[in-house]
């Protein structure tokens, strides 16, 4: 369903897990920061309003997108990090290098969950251009932050679930 139908901030909050005891890593890119502070603004403030606890959210930044990979690995091979949550925007230029970058960072954070067994979030915006940004960082759209940080909860939330589960 695209963002035009379903803004980013609104979502279900049924059955949420106690956020209070999770400890968050959230991984920002610098490039296009007017943008990846606002989704950081948007992650953060998500989370601290269903319950983290300011000291159990760490902050790291990485220069672009394509470094979310390796930065959100370091964070996610962690004991003491239960999710990390990922943030970018990559404007499409006028060659194909945003296309390689947003399936490398998409197919690497993937293996990074995979590999770890931890919520590892793609909060990456993959806009045409700035406008479609702003729309889903805080815009009409909504804030992509905001959708990260409750998918992280909710990954949690689920991960309980699976292993608190016993067949009768
Ligand atoms: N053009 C954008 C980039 N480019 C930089 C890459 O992410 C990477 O840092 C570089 O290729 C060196 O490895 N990054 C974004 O996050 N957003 C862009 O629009
Ligand atoms: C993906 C980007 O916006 C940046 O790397 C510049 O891209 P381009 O050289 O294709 O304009």
């Amino acid at each position: 369903m695209a963002s035009e139908l379903k803004n980013l901030s609104v979502f279900s909050t049924d059955n949420l897990p106690d956020v209070s005891i999770h400890r968050f890593a959230i991984v920002v890119a610098e490039w296009n920061s007017d943008v990846t502070e606002a989704l950081f603004n948007g992650a953060y403030q998500t989370l601290l309003h269903y319950g983290a606890k300011p000291d159990n959210i760490i902050r790291g930044n990485v220069p672009g997108s394509y470094e979310l990979t390796l930065g959100a690995q370091w964070f996610a091979q962690r004991d003491d990090i239960d999710a990390v949550i990922c943030l970018g925007c990559v404007i499409q230029g006028e060659t194909k290098h945003n296309d390689y970058i947003n399936h490398a960072v998409a197919q690497g954070l993937t293996n990074v969950s995979i590999k770890t067994g931890k919520p590892v979030i793609f909060g990456v915006l993959t806009p045409n251009d700035q406008q479609q940004a702003l729309d889903r960082a805080g815009g009409k759209h909504g804030n992509k932050g905001d959708e990260a940080a409750m998918t992280a909860i909710k990954m949690l939330g689920l991960q309980k679930q699976v292993y608190s589960f016993q067949f009768k």
